[in-house]
């Protein structure tokens, strides 16, 4: 019988089937920040239990930490406490540990692939939706609740449902002027922020084979904001040299074992899939978001669409209370929407080639004056490192903006990195909701050359021809 990917990785880790398509689940690997974390440990404290494999669990602190000024005491109260009971949590029960001084420290699914703990075929979990990102190396990688973390960490399983398989296929070559993040974002507008729900994706096609493991991690990151579970990418060439020599991929000998075995998973010819999308060149051009829902995604050329254009009058009345929460008219131009603030980070587009497409935009410009603040957050200390070799930071620096330590950041605003009410934000992450960077703040995501494009102009351009 022909098997998908996920079907393959799903069987290979069942310990027990429990009928009904629900299975015992064994779990490779474990990632913990701490923001869900806490309730775990306590779980585990009050039932007297332990992890029962140390080696499988890696924690890494991300939501809470400063951007900036990390040698003064923590201005948040809130962070410190979420900050310092990690580290005590990680002592008592003698968890890996990536502290925030450490240049490994970063946003959770950064650190996995950039350490090589992410890798084909395992099944990897995290108290966090984005978990999906490692899905790009062909992992079965996939968020999860409080409870659920406590349960991997006593048993090292889970108890799961199989979802649905659906094949999201993205045919041609990438255009000029775009990047992953508008096809991730060309993929929500198409299936809707309910499209994905029960399913989990597996991005195929030859503009998905095409990029590169950051642009693959940004494109499974945001399968979430499409509802699914987990998105996948058959490993390949791509995927091996990427792991090859990183600190936890396979040594010598088990080094070619790996990739035998890893080349196997791949989804069979004429594997049967529950759902089948298919989106060529013609989708793909730069992206921008009007509304206060991923899926609200307009070509930056197009203008701000009228609530009445829309043919589902719940998706009416949700329209017009974006536009109104969004400041913005119908009709507008997308290119006549001015913006305060930009963020260039987020476990979406942070990593090294999100920073050199980001810094190839900027060709000797500066930031416009209207625009108050503009930051630069890498993914992870070594991303950081990477893009300082490359003398990313200077021209960032020279074009006005800022130059931070890494983090999710203005992402979701739980540090000090934070838009003011009304202020229109220029993002190159994954949620646009309502209040998601600040209390008031407007959220327009983009790619990162789309973000550098609207803090040169002061508002979103088309940076085709920018
Ligand atoms: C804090 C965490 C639970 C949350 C998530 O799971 O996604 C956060 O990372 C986010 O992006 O909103
Ligand atoms: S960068 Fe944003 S989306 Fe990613 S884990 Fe952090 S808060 Fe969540």
């Amino acid at each position: 019988m022909t098997q998908t990917m996920y079907d393959k990785i799903w069987h290979h880790h069942v310990v027990e089937e429990r009928g009904d398509g629900v299975a015992l689940l064994y779990i490779d690997r474990q990632i913990i920040h701490e923001v869900t974390s806490p309730q775990a440990f306590e779980g585990l404290r009050l039932a007297n239990r332990k992890l029962r494999r140390r080696d499988a669990n890696i924690a890494v602190p991300d939501h809470n930490v400063p951007t900036k000024n990390r040698h003064l005491p923590n201005p948040d109260p809130s962070s410190k406490e979420q900050l310092e009971t990690l580290e005590q949590n990680v002592d008592a029960f003698d968890v890996n540990y990536i502290p925030m001084d450490d240049i490994r420290q970063g946003i959770v699914h950064v650190v996995g692939p950039e350490q090589g703990i992410t890798q084909p075929g395992i099944t990897m979990v995290c108290g966090d939706s984005h978990t999906s990102t490692n899905g790009a190396f062909g992992a079965l990688a996939f968020g999860i609740g409080t409870s659920e973390i406590e349960h991997a960490f006593a048993t090292q399983t889970l108890v799961l449902k199989k979802s649905k398989s659906m094949r999201v296929k993205i045919e041609g070559t990438l255009p000029f002027g775009c990047s992953a993040k508008d096809m991730a974002l060309a993929v929500i507008g198409k299936l809707g922020t309910a499209g994905g729900t029960g399913y989990v994706i597996e991005y195929a096609g030859s503009m998905v084979e095409g990029l590169s493991m950051e642009g693959r991690m940004t494109l499974c990151n945001m399968s979430i904001e499409a509802g699914a579970r987990a998105g996948m990418v058959a490993p390949d060439e791509t995927t091996f040299n990427y792991i090859k020599g990183r600190p936890f991929a396979p040594k010598g000998g088990q080094w070619n074992a790996a990739v035998a075995y890893w080349k196997s998973l791949v989804s069979d010819e004429g594997a049967n899939f529950d759902k089948e999308v298919t989106l060529t060149q013609d989708d793909i051009v730069p992206l921008v978001t009007w509304g206060t829902s991923p899926e609200d995604v307009i070509p930056v050329t197009a203008e701000i669409p009228a609530p009445s254009s829309f043919a589902d009058p719940n998706k009416q009345v949700a329209a017009e209370a974006s536009l109104d929460y969004m400041g913005l008219a119908a009709g507008t131009p997308m290119q006549e929407v001015s913006v305060d603030r930009v963020f260039v980070g987020s476990c979406t587009n942070s990593r090294i080639e999100d920073l050199r497409q980001a810094a190839a935009m900027i060709k000797g410009r500066k930031i416009s004056e209207s625009v108050k603040e503009a930051i630069i957050v890498p993914g992870s200390g070594l991303v950081k490192h990477m893009a300082e070799e490359e003398g990313l930071d200077k021209l960032f620096i020279e074009a006005g903006f800022e130059w931070r330590e890494p983090g999710c950041s203005m992402c979701l605003a739980m540090n000090p990195d934070k838009a003011g009410p009304g202020e229109h934000v220029a993002s190159t992450s994954n949620r646009n909701f309502v209040s998601r960077q600040g209390p008031g703040a407007r959220t327009h995501l983009v790619s990162p050359a789309m973000a550098v494009g609207a803090a040169i102009a002061g508002h979103f351009v088309d940076v085709r021809n920018y």
